[in-house]
């Protein structure tokens, strides 16, 4: 698998009658790592959820690699290579580890399984326990194993590290990290933790109330603080 850009360009999505994102443009070459910064409420989910095509769309439109997919359902759109790993970890909870982990084969065979356990050998030890009997980053290690399994060209990640102890986001941030060296994938990374996700990144965009304030390098926002503060808030 080699990965594929994504352009987004002039992007106007929300939900029913409700727009949050007006006008969003960017794009991200084959092999990037974007990190999609913004205080809450700012529109990054929705942002991720449109390129997945899981929203309202007024205007505008996207591309994977040299495929237009703007007016594909989220399934075509996964189909294409769009892999998207939301937020709300959604694994079965009731299926093992393994057995979600067949959901994300799809037509593979049952030994590309091998490709999740060397990612996050923790899944390996943990195959036969069920969704519910996971940690907080077993369940997000496993969403996003999941996906991976699909061999998307283009990935999406939601605020992975959310509400995890900090060694945990270590090694998941190691992982990902991994996974981009490959360049197997284009990634963009939802994230609150800025320092993880600039690490991370080679380019940024700041979300505010659905469009884009800020872009730039990691190393640009974090020579400028007081973006970061007015963009990001105290805190960070
Ligand atoms: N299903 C929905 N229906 C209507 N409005 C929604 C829906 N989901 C989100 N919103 C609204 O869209 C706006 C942007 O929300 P979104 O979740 O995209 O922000 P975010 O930047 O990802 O925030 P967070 O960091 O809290 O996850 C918010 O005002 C939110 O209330």
């Amino acid at each position: 698998m080699t990965a594929a850009s994504l352009e987004v360009a002039g992007l106007s999505a929300g939900y029913g009658p409700t727009r949050i994102l007006e006008g969003v443009s960017f794009s991200v070459p084959a092999g990037g790592r974007l990190a999609v910064l913004g205080r809450n409420g700012m529109g990054k989910t929705t942002l991720f959820a449109s390129i997945a095509g899981q929203t309202r769309r007024y205007d505008g439109s996207v591309r994977l690699g040299d495929m237009e997919i703007t007016g594909l359902d989220g399934s075509a759109r996964a189909l294409g290579g769009l892999g998207y790993v939301p937020q709300s970890r959604s694994i079965f909870k009731s299926l093992t580890v393994e057995e979600n982990l067949f959901v994300g084969l799809k037509s593979r065979p049952r030994s590309a399984l091998e490709e999740a356990y060397a990612m996050f050998p923790r899944l390996k030890e943990r195959r036969r326990n069920l969704g519910s009997q996971l940690s907080g980053g077993e369940q997000q290690m496993l969403s996003t194993a999941r996906t991976i399994l699909g061999q998307p060209t283009v990935l999406l990640l939601d605020e992975p590290l959310e509400g995890l102890a900090p060694v945990i986001c270590e090694e998941l941030m190691a992982a990902f990290a991994q996974l981009a060296a490959t360049k197997a994938m284009t990634i963009l990374l939802v994230e609150q933790r800025i320092k993880a996700a600039l690490e991370f990144a080679d380019r940024v965009i700041v979300l505010e109330r659905g469009q884009i304030a800020w872009s730039g390098t990691p190393a640009e926002l974090e020579a400028q603080p007081e973006t970061v503060d007015r963009l990001l808030g105290v805190g960070h």
